[in-house]
């Protein structure tokens, strides 16, 4: 695998997002994921619809939350995903509005991920954005840099939070993933957080995983 990737680079990331007042964070991990994958597929990048999994997604909480898995298997089930455009995010639960005829993008299974992280990085260079989930604590005091926080502040059994790894690197020898948030561009470095990556810190490594696009 390369020393250093980011799909940012490459075309196949949308501008960071802004989940507001609602625990959607699952949703905008999923629509990030799948937005790489569908760039990988068709060369096109499209900003995904998180309104349609709050409305929608029934095996999920809408704004009390979700998980990944659940999300892929409802997308597969609903038949596909619209762009934001064509159902664009309140920040709140209201009635599925989805129909088939606006479908944009569709997914034909999902993928967990292993949890070594330079398996992990492997399989971002060559697939594609990845879907993960980790302990948030450290995330809501960051403000730039490569985050490295004690274990004790990030147990990585206490996982609470949905994000996109696009990318990973070095900075002065450093090695961190580069991790698109959910909360608005002004938070951490213009929406991203940048995690110290290889201690498997926050569990960052134990519940990746991606849409598959045949
Ligand atoms: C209220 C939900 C907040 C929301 C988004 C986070 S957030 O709002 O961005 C945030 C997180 C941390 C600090 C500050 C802000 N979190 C989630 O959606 C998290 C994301 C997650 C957690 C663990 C593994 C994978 C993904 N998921 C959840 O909170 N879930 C709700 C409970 C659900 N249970 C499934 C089994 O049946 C009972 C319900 C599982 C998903």
């Amino acid at each position: 695998a390369p020393e250093t990737w980011d799909w940012r680079d490459h075309g196949a990331v949308s501008p960071v997002k802004n989940q507001g007042m609602c625990g959607s964070c699952w949703a905008f991990s999923v629509t990030g994921n799948i937005e790489g994958q569908w760039f990988k597929k068709s060369g096109q990048l499209l900003s995904l619809s998180e309104q349609e999994l709050v409305d929608c997604d029934k095996l999920d909480q809408a704004c009390g939350g979700g998980l990944p898995s659940n999300a892929y298997e409802a997308i597969e089930k609903l038949g596909g995903i619209e762009t934001e455009t064509d159902y664009s995010y309140t920040g709140h639960k209201q009635n599925c509005d989805f129909s088939t005829g606006k479908v944009a993008a569709y997914i034909n299974s999902s993928v967990e991920l292993p949890s070594d992280e330079k398996e992990i990085a492997a399989w971002l260079a060559e697939n594609g954005p990845v879907s993960a989930a980790l302990n948030a604590f450290a995330m809501q005091f960051y403000r730039k840099g490569v985050s490295h926080p004690l274990k004790i502040f990030c147990n990585p059994w206490m996982i609470d939070h949905a994000v996109l790894l696009t990318g990973y690197g070095e900075r002065n020898g450093i090695p961190y993933w580069a991790i698109k948030n959910s909360w608005g561009e002004d938070y951490g470095e213009q929406g991203y957080y940048y995690l110290y990556r290889g201690s498997r810190l926050c569990g960052i490594n134990k519940m990746c995983s991606s849409a598959i696009v045949n």
